[in-house]
């Protein structure tokens, strides 16, 4: 388990994250309406919705980033999310992938796993600091998770913007969180990084419980077993790609905008 790490969510129900009749608004405008969603344990779900569906406002109202005005969100059977801030979400495992890499190009890709594995130290100490064997064997795990191994000396601002986003992904493994939420993991990847980016999410899947945002119609078609479509900010279909393609009211808000 990873340091700081309170106890594992009770997944007893295969159900890892409980959202019922979530709402938020600004300044009067909707942009959560009575949102109801689970997802299961060890899941890969894909979240697909037309800009301004509230795929965004969700993310941020699990990870602790924005308040709603009501509404449950629970992380397995007892841990009610909307009762913590976000450092404390982070800590009891769910972590979260921003669309645009935040990688610390000057530092090498172990140095940025480095600093991810010890946050909240400052960049100075944490480099100088020396690893333990677990947190070293850690760091090899991830780096072969994300096939950047070879790698691992390299200055990150000589990746492709696909081996940024690996390591970005990475920089979440290293705190071996339960849940991941990745926001547009392949958006600007040339298809053969999409292609490497779908088999590592699908690999990290079961383990762990990983939730995408995804604008790229094939990749979602190519990870996903389950695909929820969010249109104004409620659940509009869920179910296999297929499934939803095929539902008129998706094509008519959605799948119908990109053919
Ligand atoms: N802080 C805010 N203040 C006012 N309106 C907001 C705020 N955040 C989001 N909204 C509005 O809420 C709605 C849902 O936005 P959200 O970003 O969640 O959608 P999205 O599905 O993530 O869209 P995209 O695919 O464009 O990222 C939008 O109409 C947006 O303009």
């Amino acid at each position: 388990m990873s340091p700081g790490r309170i106890k594992a969510p009770d997944v007893s129900h295969k159900v890892i994250l409980y959202i019922e009749a979530l709402s938020v608004s600004f300044d009067g405008f909707k942009a959560l309406n009575d949102l109801s969603l689970y997802i299961n344990d060890g899941e890969l779900r894909c979240l697909i919705g037309a800009n301004g569906a509230g795929k965004t406002t969700l993310m941020d109202v699990i990870t602790g980033k924005t308040r709603c005005d009501s509404g449950q969100v629970y992380f397995g059977q007892t841990v009610d999310l909307l009762k913590h801030d976000e450092a404390a979400i982070a800590r009891l495992g769910i972590g979260r992938k921003f669309q645009k890499p935040t990688v610390f190009e000057a530092l090498s890709v172990s140095e940025n796993l480095e600093l991810s594995l010890k946050t909240g130290k400052g960049v100075w100490f944490t480099l100088m600091a020396k690893l333990d064997s677990e947190q070293r064997d850690r760091i090899d795990a991830v780096l072969t998770t994300i096939g950047l191994s070879a790698l691992r000396h390299k200055p990150a601002g000589v990746l492709s913007h696909g081996q940024k986003q690996w390591l970005e992904i990475g920089m979440l493994l290293v705190s071996d969180p339960r849940l991941m939420l990745i926001d547009e993991p392949v958006a600007g990847m040339t298809a053969q990084e999409t292609e490497k980016t779908a088999e590592l999410l699908t690999s990290l899947a079961g383990e762990r419980t990983v939730v995408v945002v995804e604008h790229d119609m094939e990749f979602v078609r190519s990870i996903a077993r389950t695909v929820t479509v969010l249109h104004q900010g409620s659940v509009l279909a869920e179910g296999t790609m297929d499934q939803v393609q095929n539902n008129p009211a998706v094509v008519e808000v959605y799948l119908g905008e990109e053919s």
